[in-house]
């Protein structure tokens, strides 16, 4: 099964700029992109990144400039079956991955909180992708529209995508690789709000 791992290194977690500079959120989103291939690696396989610019990394590495959706859909022209693992999930173990390959439907879906589509394994050589805006739903139905069985994976570690402030205490909470340690270098830290954990700034980021 081929792995995808789709990054655009150009501008990464515009959402994190109240937080992170320019040159942080490159080099955090580098470290989310290592956590995540490493855990592909863990199970066997070998991944392939699906870059709008070319990387110096050593791994295979695709390059197409089109928007993500053309991109994927790119991918899953030529290639079936297919899964496609987001490069912002740096909480992801190599025994979600398995799972997600594992799994016998057609295509399986991982969802993010909020209602995106953080993984999923093609199967069916008719379904295809649209991404944002609330892309879970939108894939259910393209794999109904091509009349392909679907699982949905209940998975914490590929549920959480970075997308938000809120989403650096997760990955310090429960992050064990380069992502977790790249924040804690930067000094950020958990602390508590309201009796929630939260995220702190107040040593790091901007
Ligand atoms: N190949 C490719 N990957 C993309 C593209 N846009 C986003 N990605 C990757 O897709 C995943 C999900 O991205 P998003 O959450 O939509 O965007 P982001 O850059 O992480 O964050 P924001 O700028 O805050 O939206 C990340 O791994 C991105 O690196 C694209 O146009 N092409
Ligand atoms: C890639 C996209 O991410 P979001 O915009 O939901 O963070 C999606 O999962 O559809």
């Amino acid at each position: 099964m081929d792995v995808f791992v789709p990054f655009d290194p150009r501008d990464p977690n515009s959402r994190l700029s109240s937080v992170l500079s320019a040159d942080q959120r490159r080099a955090f989103a580098a470290a989310m992109l290592t956590d995540v291939l490493d855990a592909i690696r863990a199970t066997g396989r070998e991944p392939t990144i699906l870059s709008t610019a070319d990387l110096d990394r050593s791994c295979a590495v695709v390059v197409d400039d089109r928007p993500l959706t053309e991109a994927v859909n790119g991918v899953l022209d030529a290639t079936t079956p297919a899964a496609v693992v987001m490069a912002d999930l740096p909480l992801v173990t190599p025994e979600a991955v398995d799972r997600l390959l594992d799994a016998d439907a057609a295509v399986t879906l991982a969802p993010g909180l909020g209602g995106g589509t953080n993984a999923l394994c093609a199967r069916h050589p008719g379904f295809r992708v649209d991404y944002h805006d609330g892309s879970y739903r939108k894939h259910l139905a393209s794999a109904e529209e091509c009349g392909a069985s679907v699982h949905t994976l209940d998975s914490f570690r590929l549920a959480v995508d970075v997308d938000e402030r809120a989403d650096l205490a997760e990955v310090l909470l429960h992050g064990e690789g380069e992502a977790a340690a790249w924040l804690r270098d930067a000094g950020f830290e958990i602390e508590i709000t309201d009796g929630r954990c939260t995220v702190s700034t107040a040593a790091g980021g901007r």
